[in-house]
């Protein structure tokens, strides 16, 4: 039996490297902060001993539900909330008692909060100005920075003339002039629409890459832009965190059914474990034994014993469906399918699973109706042992 673990809320650093950059060195720690909006028996936990470090150069993802407490931490680092207990740190620094102006971290968040009367190159200049840099020099930090956001020809209008990719882009540049070494983005993409939202994500990973020493926090709750942007993903729930590692760990063997779920949307069968050889695992699925993958973990607190209730996780796009009665298929009816351009999402009800249906999808635009009967498959290699608890 092979001991595997599930990776959770380890105020961990990761050793992947985008480029040559070391993430080895803190830019921001968490320590455990906790955080209480209001008083006495009325006081709301928005963060509950909260522990996470962020490398230099890193960018970490802060993933969750609303209300799971994603902006109070970026409040706690910037200085918006004064943490209840613990303390936050730029580099060496404890910074839990400086006033957020001092901190030197640059900040974007969903509603841009450009000031409309000034126009884009004072707007640009804001923090800089604040920061008493010498005026002779105010100019070219400010061309610098609407050129990184390819903004250089706006230096004149005012916020009204812009669209709000545009705007969102001089709110990032402003942020960018005070060659922050913290960037903080909180849904910088939520207020635009679907296709500037995909080529903004496009332009955020070109800057990513060019600020190859910036450590960024990014808060969103789209799966997609975590996964797009993110070194690691920090996955919050309930005021605390929940998981983190990197995207492709947490998206390829998710350490819990919450994690599995919220990052994409995943098949959790409950299954019982029958015994683990390696990676190799076989399970149980009410009576039936189905090979799987059980993830082979470098930390680890969940032994895969005899017995043990567990989750398979399924991707939808790793079902496979065959025909009616199939060596190793389970035996399914369609309830409905739904098309979505290059794939059609097909809705299963199993024979042998109780209460639990199973999404596929399929290439193409699939024309089996409601009520076909199937046999659907979970290779083993796209389905992953996920612990119960
Ligand atoms: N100023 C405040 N006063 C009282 N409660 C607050 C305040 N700000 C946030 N909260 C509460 O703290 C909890 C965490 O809020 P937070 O804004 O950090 O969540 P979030 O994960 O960023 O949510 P969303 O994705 O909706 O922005 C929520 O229950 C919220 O209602």
């Amino acid at each position: 039996m092979s001991g595997t673990p599930a990776r959770r809320a380890q105020p961990s650093h990761t050793t992947a490297v985008r480029g040559v950059t070391d993430f080895s060195a803190p830019a921001i720690t968490f320590d455990r902060v906790t955080v209480g909006y209001g008083r006495g028996k009325g006081v709301t936990h928005a963060l509950i001993d909260f522990n996470l470090r962020v490398g230099r150069g890193e960018t970490v993802a802060l993933l969750g539900p609303s209300g799971s407490g994603k902006s109070t931490a970026l409040k706690a680092l910037a200085g918006f909330v004064r943490p209840t207990s613990g303390s936050v740190r730029l580099g060496s620094r404890d910074v839990t008692d400086l006033p957020p102006a001092k901190r030197g971290i640059g900040v974007v968040v969903q509603s841009y909060a450009l000031f409309p009367h000034m126009r884009v190159a004072d707007n640009v200049a804001f923090g800089l100005r604040s920061q008493r840099v010498p005026r002779a020099q105010i100019g070219a930090r400010v061309a610098e920075a609407l050129d990184m956001v390819g903004m250089s020809a706006y230096g004149k209008r005012l916020p009204r003339e812009l669209s709000g990719g545009q705007q969102q882009r001089i709110a990032i540049a402003r942020a960018l002039a005070i060659r922050p070494s913290v960037l903080l983005l909180d849904e910088p993409l939520a207020a635009l629409d679907a296709q500037l939202r995909e080529s903004m994500l496009g332009e955020l990973a070109g800057l990513r890459a060019a600020l190859p020493d910036t450590a960024m926090l990014y808060v969103t709750h789209d799966q997609s832009e975590a996964l797009a942007l993110a070194d690691r993903i920090a996955v919050m729930r309930n005021s605390r965190l929940a998981d983190i590692d990197t995207a492709e760990n947490l998206w390829k063997r998710p350490p819990s059914s919450f994690t599995a779920e919220f990052l994409g949307g995943a098949n959790l069968l409950p299954c019982t474990v029958t015994r683990v050889i390696g990676t190799s695992a076989l399970v149980s699925i009410g009576g039936v034994p189905v090979t799987a993958t059980a993830p082979q973990p470098d930390i680890g607190h969940v032994e895969w014993e005899s017995d043990l209730p567990a989750f398979l996780c399924v991707r939808p796009h790793a079902v496979t469906l065959t025909a009616p009665g199939a060596r190793g298929s389970f035996s399914a009816r369609i309830v409905s399918t739904v098309w979505r351009g290059s794939t059609t999402r097909i809705t299963l009800a199993v024979d042998d699973f109780e209460g639990v249906q199973v999404d596929a999808d399929v290439s193409g635009h699939d024309q089996r109706g409601p009520g076909t009967v199937v046999g659907v498959q979970f290779p083993s290699d796209g389905s992953v042992l996920v612990p119960a608890t």
